[in-house]
């Protein structure tokens, strides 16, 4: 008997382009929803792009954040209960946006995705990320029913969170090759469709390295695009794996043992530069890694980071630890060896 089964939940509306912001709830109208919208942001977000939001759906109640934990899922959760929500909107940079998802999925009512900053691929994606004490969970929720980009606040975004979103993009080379690893020597269940378009993702966005440049609302645009097929990858696969390797694993590590740091894209950025060397050598592509991240402006050095050596070596030999999920790390790598391939690939 034929007894496979998939079930791929993608958004139903995706708005991309410039003021489409102030398309929210024509947007929101298209997915018949019933009940009262609550919005959920952080500080910034908030204040940069909230009352444009609350314009178009009067006396909105809310929620503003400082961090994604399974608190603030709960924060958000009695707070819709009681303003007796239908559904979320999430105003934000990854954060908000993973805290919303989760509790949308909750509260069993769906949610719009609105990024104010083009710095990852949960814009559109099916997972939330969310630390809790010593591990990382990746957790099953359902996408946005709809995204609304609006490339022109993405491209008044400071640029280091794109540069974020880029990286987080360019880490899919090593999450899939980790992915196919898994595979082969764990037998982890592969998705070879949603394996080629996250690295044909990765692979189109560094060919348009050229047009991502501050100031030009195109690179918003591209790298959105990028962000959304990503999130596709990862709804298709139903795991963060075509997006998430190793180099997740030691940002991850950082996020616990340097809090606040740097940007998640940046973190998964340099630790793409060192899995990839795991993975091919001196003479791999680890270079190809390191060179499309300093073309795009982000960082490939500790330094860059900001975070010292000694954090980088720490994070990288413990970072198979933060959760069950097969990669080049294997069992752990030695203390000498993580310093080897900091040092030969410059990072340290
Ligand atoms: N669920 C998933 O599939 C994925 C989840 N993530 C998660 O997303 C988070 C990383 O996302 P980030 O956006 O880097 O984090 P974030 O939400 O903390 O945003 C970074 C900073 O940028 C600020 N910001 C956002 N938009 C801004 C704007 N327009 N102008 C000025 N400041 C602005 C925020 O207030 C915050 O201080 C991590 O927790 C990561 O684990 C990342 C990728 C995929
Ligand atoms: O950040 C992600 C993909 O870019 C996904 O996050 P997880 O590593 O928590 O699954
Ligand atoms: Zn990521």
């Amino acid at each position: 008997m034929f007894d496979k089964s998939t079930w791929i939940k993608l958004p139903r509306s995706v708005l991309q382009g410039h003021g489409v912001l102030d398309d929210l709830s024509a947007a929101v109208d298209e997915l018949y929803l019933s009940g009262e919208p609550f919005l959920v942001t952080s500080p910034s977000p908030n204040r940069i792009a909230g009352d444009r939001v609350r314009e178009q759906f009067d006396g909105i109640s809310s929620v503003s954040l400082d961090r994604a934990s399974f608190e603030s899922v709960e924060r958000v959760v009695d707070a819709a209960r009681e303003a007796d929500a239908g559904y979320l909107i999430a105003l934000g940079g990854g954060k908000p946006i993973d805290v919303a998802k989760m509790a949308s999925d909750r509260l069993d009512c769906g949610f719009i995705s609105v990024p104010t900053a083009a710095s990852h691929d949960g814009i559109v994606s099916g997972r939330s990320s969310i630390p809790e004490g010593d591990t990382r969970h990746s957790v099953a929720a359902d996408p946005p029913l709809a995204v609304v980009a609006d490339t022109e606040l993405l491209a008044e975004a400071p640029w280091e969170l794109t540069t974020a979103g880029c990286a987080d993009i360019i880490s899919n080379y090593t999450a899939v090759k980790d992915w196919e690893l898994a595979h082969r020597l764990k037998n982890v269940e592969y998705s070879e469709y949603a394996g080629a378009l996250s690295q044909m993702t990765a692979e189109m966005l560094v060919g348009s390295a050229d047009s991502i440049k501050p100031g030009l609302e195109e690179s918003a645009w591209i790298v959105t695009k990028a962000l959304v097929s990503s999130g596709v990858a990862m709804s298709i696969a139903g795991s963060s794996r075509p997006a998430s390797g190793a180099e997740h694993l030691f940002s991850h590590q950082l996020d616990r043992i340097a809090p606040g740091s740097a940007l998640h894209g940046h973190q998964v950025g340099v630790g793409s530069i060192m899995t990839e060397y795991f993975h091919s050598g001196a003479r791999g592509e680890w270079t190809d890694i390191r060179d499309a991240l300093s073309t795009m402006g982000a960082p490939t050095t500790a330094d860059e980071l900001g975070i010292d050596d000694e954090t980088i070596i720490e994070a990288l030999t413990t970072a198979h630890e933060i959760r069950d999920r097969y990669t080049i790390l294997g069992n752990g790598v030695s203390e000498e060896a993580a310093i080897e391939a900091a040092t030969i690939t410059g990072v340290i």
